[in-house]
């Protein structure tokens, strides 16, 4: 028999499904819901709720989806300490940085990757996160590249490949797209489910970033691409032509980047989802994204950490969301949906049907409705207000995994 557990008593429900609650979030107040073995099975009111095996009384408290972190970089060894602090004291970021971290992930030996990525999940998992994309991309040979991939799916819910990170130093840049659209994706095709491109200057150009989508997509693979980041560039415009799932930065856009993203979602067709990273812009003094103007003009928004060691060293989702609130003019509720129900759009993991890296098939998640994975976050505030107007407290409580309490 699988086990139920109802959690009721709930003050407040976010549930990202309109059909169930009010308002953007779906809220309900005075709520319960049940779960069974690793789904949810019933949503409703507190006074309706069925009987169960087991109850948790939620006094009061709210209760949301998991986070669903959908950009991080997470399988690396080292850390660049010295680096942040010379940009805290005036230097500026630049992409070549990424070569320090990949000098310490080829040093490291399998165990102690594994163990920083147990490490970085743990932190994530007590913060909320319930679902989490990682990235390989501090490799940068054909081996380390398939050892990152490797390393992340034993933990993350979705592998995307970045050979396309920076050229590494001492390599020619042509014979490296060689290897990163040849030998290196072939090898690698098999543990992951998308290829990232880092498409600025110091890092790959459009006809390159072109060539690596293009490429991409002939095998079958999702694309996302990071892009404008640094500056201006064609990331946002190249993402948008070619169908990625995402692009993620997003801090120097245009009104026609923002237009494109906007006009990316038809009636039948899917688009490229806005992903903005708000620790990564304050930790690079960088100009936050517009993710304010990507909403109004109607872009499929997500909020994502970027948690990795040169330019976002933080997993917190919870500061992610405050900081979307209070500085890039975002409301909770906005803020909310976008780190939840838009990094699930993000990674194409809001519908049934999704294959984890493990090779099992998975129900949506990023939303508290019936047949959706039990994902969920407990807070101890009786709202999701508390998250941008008590900014910097730890308000995840109690967090549970497909059904799994895991924090
Ligand atoms: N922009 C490219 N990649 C990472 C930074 C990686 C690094 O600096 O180590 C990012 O998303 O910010
Ligand atoms: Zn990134």
């Amino acid at each position: 028999m699988v086990r139920t557990l109802l959690i009721d008593n709930i003050g407040e429900l976010t549930t990202n499904d309109e059909t169930l609650g009010s308002g953007l979030g779906g809220r309900l107040s005075d709520a319960a819901v049940l779960i069974e073995g690793e789904r949810i099975a019933w949503v409703g009111s507190a006074a309706q709720a069925p009987t169960a095996d087991e109850r948790i009384d939620a006094e009061g408290r709210a209760l949301l989806p998991g986070w669903v972190d959908s950009h991080t970089h997470m399988v690396f060894a080292g850390d660049r300490t010295a680096e942040f602090e010379a940009r805290m004291a005036g230097e500026a970021y630049a992409a070549g940085g990424i070569n320090v971290t990949v000098n310490a992930t080829r040093a490291a030996s399998d165990a102690e990757l594994e163990a920083n990525l147990a490490r970085l999940v743990g932190e994530a998992r007590r913060d909320g996160t319930t679902t989490m994309e990682t990235k390989t991309g501090y490799g940068l040979t054909v081996a380390d590249e398939v050892r990152s991939a490797r390393v992340a799916a034993t933990q993350a819910d979705a592998v995307t490949f970045l050979g396309a990170h920076v050229v590494p130093a001492g390599v020619d840049a042509a014979a490296y797209l060689d290897l990163v659209t040849g030998e290196m994706l072939d090898a690698v095709a098999p543990l992951v489910s998308a290829v990232d491109v880092f498409c600025e200057s110091g890092a790959f150009d459009e006809a390159q970033t072109r060539r690596i989508l293009e490429t991409a997509t002939a095998k079958g693979l999702a694309t996302r691409v990071h892009g404008n980041q640094l500056g201006h560039g064609p990331g946002t415009q190249l993402a948008v032509e070619h169908g990625s799932l995402s692009v993620d930065h997003l801090g120097f856009l245009t009104d026609d980047d923002i237009a494109a993203l906007a006009g990316s979602w038809g009636e039948d067709a899917r688009g490229t989802v806005a992903t903005v990273l708000p620790a990564c812009d304050l930790s690079t003094r960088m100009p936050l994204a517009p993710a304010r103007k990507l909403i109004d003009a109607g872009a499929v928004v997500a909020i994502a950490s970027n948690c990795n060691p040169g330019t976002s060293y933080t997993s917190s989702m919870g500061f992610c969301v405050a900081t979307a609130v209070l500085q890039m003019g975002l409301t909770v509720q906005e803020a909310v949906r976008a780190a939840t129900l838009g990094g699930a759009i993000a990674l194409g993991m809001h519908e049934d049907g999704w294959i984890d890296p493990r090779g099992s098939l998975q129900a949506r998640v990023g939303v508290v409705s019936p047949g959706a994975l039990a994902d969920l976050q407990l807070l101890n505030a009786p709202s999701v207000t508390h998250l941008a107007y008590r900014p910097g407290m730890r308000l995840t409580e109690a967090v549970w995994k497909a059904g799994t309490r895991v924090a």
